[in-house]
């Protein structure tokens, strides 16, 4: 995916809100956009969901494409479940395949209940459950999440982040805007920060090798596949687990695991200075 010179206004006499984007992103990486408000973050989305047409410059990105806009709109003429197959059809899906999708991501956003509620009856956050699972089940090359977390409730907000890891471990290339620093910690690949209408790539959290580490001791019939700063996994003794991670990620971690299902227990947390 790549954006060369690609400068963006709204109207012909608008202030240009991105001036001269240069950008190239491999498949595979998860990649955070981070900006003050009103810096372009959402054009720089939008144009790369084909949504919005560039004034200046070229943007290249893969035809299969899959986009959580800020804002969801609400007064959809379909329940829940009659959507989402709606969207896997027009995607190719066969009826049966958008059918188990649809199911698949009801389910793993505990929003099988709704499945048949109008989306305009649908709570805040049950709707942006369904604009999450709209984008995931398409299985697309390029992933766009705008502030896709906001809403979600603890649970949905774990599903969304290991979801997010495995489209990024299929090949697939996720672009994020968040205003958690700390999202997808350890796992994002790149930052690039929206000034001034141009992007400034920066470094991601620190976490270093030689950094401080902290250890936390969990009891748990089964862990996340995916956790936030990839921790080192111990058996402990005892039956319960050691995980192991750089303390730029720990915050993350423990925000992961207590909104595990299933529960998880925290039994220690310690950083090790050494
Ligand atoms: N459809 C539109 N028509 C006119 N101006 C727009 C439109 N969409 C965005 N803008 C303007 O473009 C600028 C960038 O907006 P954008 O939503 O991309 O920023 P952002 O970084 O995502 O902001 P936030 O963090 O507040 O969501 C703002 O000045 C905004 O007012």
């Amino acid at each position: 995916m790549r954006l060369a010179g690609v400068g963006k206004r709204y109207g012909r006499r608008g202030p240009w809100v991105l001036r001269e984007v240069e950008l190239t992103l491999r498949p595979g990486s998860l990649v955070r956009i981070e900006g003050a408000n009103g810096s372009g973050k959402s054009t720089l989305l939008k144009l790369l969901a084909g949504i919005e047409r560039a004034g200046r410059g070229t943007v290249e990105a893969p035809a299969g494409r899959a986009y959580v806009p800020e804002r969801f709109p609400p007064a959809l003429p379909f329940d829940a479940r009659a959507y989402l197959c709606h969207l896997g059809r027009i995607r190719g899906l066969s009826a049966a395949e958008a059918r188990r999708r649809a199911d698949h991501w009801l389910e793993r956003f505990g929003i099988t209940g709704y499945a048949g509620t109008p989306i305009g009856r649908l709570s805040k956050g049950t709707c942006q459950k369904v604009a999450v699972a709209q984008a995931l089940l398409a299985e697309a090359e390029l992933l766009l999440l705008d502030e896709a977390w906001t809403g979600l409730d603890q649970s949905a907000r774990g599903e969304l982040d290991g979801a997010v890891a495995e489209r990024a471990a299929a090949g697939g290339l996720v672009v994020f805007v968040d205003h958690d620093p700390t999202r997808l910690a350890g796992l994002a690949t790149g930052a690039h920060r929206v000034a001034d209408g141009v992007l400034h790539e920066v470094p991601l959290p620190q976490a270093g090798p030689d950094g401080p580490r902290t250890a936390v001791v969990v009891e748990a019939e089964a862990l996340p596949e995916w956790l936030p700063g990839r921790p080192e996994r111990k058996p402990l003794a005892d039956g319960a687990t050691r995980l192991d991670v750089p303390s730029a990620h720990a915050d993350a971690l423990l925000r992961r695991l207590l909104a595990a299902h299933p529960p998880v227990h925290i039994r220690s947390v310690r950083e090790d200075n050494a």
